[in-house]
This record gives structure tokens, C-alpha cells and sequence, in this order.
């Protein structure tokens, strides 16, 4: 993985058909999908439950790209090297998952994948002021996490100051939640350069009629590049 601040989008699979993810993810891609986001719910630190690491390591040859996996569970630790295993070339854990993030982040690089650390909505950017030499990736929630689908939460002055605190670090920012055609733009315009879509994306289209998927992409990536079709 080469790093770069250009705008990527990355559909989150959490709205795709579940009983064909590896279809779906081939078809996301083939639409121009930049990479392919994997939600990871345990119930516990998130009000619902999706998938794990055996469903991480059935998908992985289907993705051609970079697999981006958000990890929305709590403890983190005792399964980075199961998701790293699993084929996962980032790997995102919640600050507000554990009182270790440090060791936490330290330990996904040590398993072989970029680390990187989501806030919630409640939590300022000041949690990662002294993390940003351990972490390749900031995400931060525009939604309470745990649903898709939600309804977008501004969170324009907190990616505006984490582009200052990041500086010239090969940190990316991404944004998780609400994000759409008409949210795309203020994301990208504050500094962000990952943007989650799942709703979004997913909207229309299916694996066996798959063009709304590109015309959904295209239409964020041309919102977020300032440029309206
Ligand atoms: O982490 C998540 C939810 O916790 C999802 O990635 C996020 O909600 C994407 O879905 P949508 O674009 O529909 O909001
Ligand atoms: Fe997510």
C-alpha cells in the first residue's frame, strides 16, 4: 500500500447483500471502488453484531484492492493477529475501545498491517494528539457507530484540526457514516481524503445489475473532488 492524499472511496460492505459478499465486493471494485470497508461488530462495544475474521478471510480473494477493516469491538487486542491473518491491509480499532490504543496500534503494525484509530462523534481530536507517529489512519465517526444508514453528523472542525495536527505525517483521515453526494464535499474540503459510503453506494444497484454502484461512486468522487456531474 502506497501512501497518497488523493480522494478514495471505499464502500462499506456493511449495506451489500450479505448472502453474497464475494460478488459483491468483485462488483464494487469492477465500479470503481478505490477500497473495499469492512465493518466488524461484536455486540458489546457496538449495539449490533456482524461478522469476524472467518468472513474477513472468505472474502480477501475477492478483493483485489486494499481490505479496510474498521473494527467496532471490544477488547481489541486478543484479535489483531486473526484479522491480520484473515488478509486485512488496514486495521482500525475504536480510542474509546480500550485503555491501551498505543500498545494497540504498535501491536496491528507488529502483525503486519497499517494501523489505524476511529473516534466516535464524542471524542475530540485531542485523543489522538500522541498517537500519530504509531498510526497510518484517523477515522472519524459521523455516525454513532453500530448502523448504516444513519443520518450524517457534522464533524467539520474536528477533521480541520486533525489536518493541522497531522501536518506532512503519511496519515490519512477517513470518514465513516451519513456520507453521501451531499456530504461528501465539506469532508473533502475540511481534509479528509478516505471516504466511507455505505447506503450511499449500495443504493440502486445489485451484483446482478451493478451500473448504479459506479454511477453512485462516481457521483462522491466527483462531490468530494469539487467537481458536480
Ligand atoms: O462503521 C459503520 C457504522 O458503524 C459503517 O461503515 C457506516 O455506517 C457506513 O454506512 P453508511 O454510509 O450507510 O452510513
Ligand atoms: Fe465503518
Amino acid at each position: 500500500m502506497t501512501f497518497d492524499r488523493s480522494i478514495k472511496i471505499a464502500p462499506s460492505i456493511l449495506a451489500a447483500d450479505f448472502a453474497n459478499f464475494g460478488a459483491e465486493c468483485e462488483a464494487i471494485e469492477t465500479q470503481g471502488a478505490d477500497w473495499v470497508h469492512v465493518d466488524v461488530m461484536d455486540g458489546h462495544f457496538v449495539p449490533n453484531i456482524s461478522f469476524g475474521p472467518t468472513t474477513c478471510a472468505a472474502i480477501r480473494p475477492h478483493i483485489k484492492g486494499v481490505m479496510d477493516v474498521h473494527l467496532m469491538i471490544a477488547p481489541v487486542d486478543p484479535y489483531i493477529d486473526a484479522f491480520a491473518k484473515a488478509g486485512a491491509d488496514v486495521i482500525t480499532a475504536h480510542v474509546e475501545a480500550g485503555p491501551h490504543i498505543h500498545r494497540t496500534l504498535q501491536a496491528i503494525r507488529g502483525a503486519g498491517a497499517k494501523a489505524g484509530v476511529a473516534l466516535n462523534p464524542g471524542t475530540p481530536a485531542a485523543a489522538v494528539e500522541h498517537l500519530l507517529d504509531v498510526a497510518d489512519l484517523v477515522c472519524v465517526m459521523t455516525v454513532n457507530p453500530g448502523f448504516g444508514g444513519q443520518k450524517f453528523i457534522d464533524m467539520s472542525d474536528k477533521i480541520r484540526t486533525l489536518r493541522a495536527m497531522i501536518g506532512d505525517r503519511p496519515v490519512h483521515i477517513e470518514i465513516d457514516g451519513g456520507v453521501d453526494v451531499n456530504t461528501a464535499s465539506s469532508v473533502a474540503q475540511a481534509g479528509a481524503d478516505v471516504l466511507v459510503a455505505g447506503s450511499a453506494v449500495f443504493r440502486g444497484g445489485s451484483v446482478s445489475n451493478p451500473a448504479p454502484y459506479g454511477e453512485n461512486i462516481r457521483a462522491i468522487r466527483a462531490a468530494a473532488e469539487g467537481v458536480y456531474v
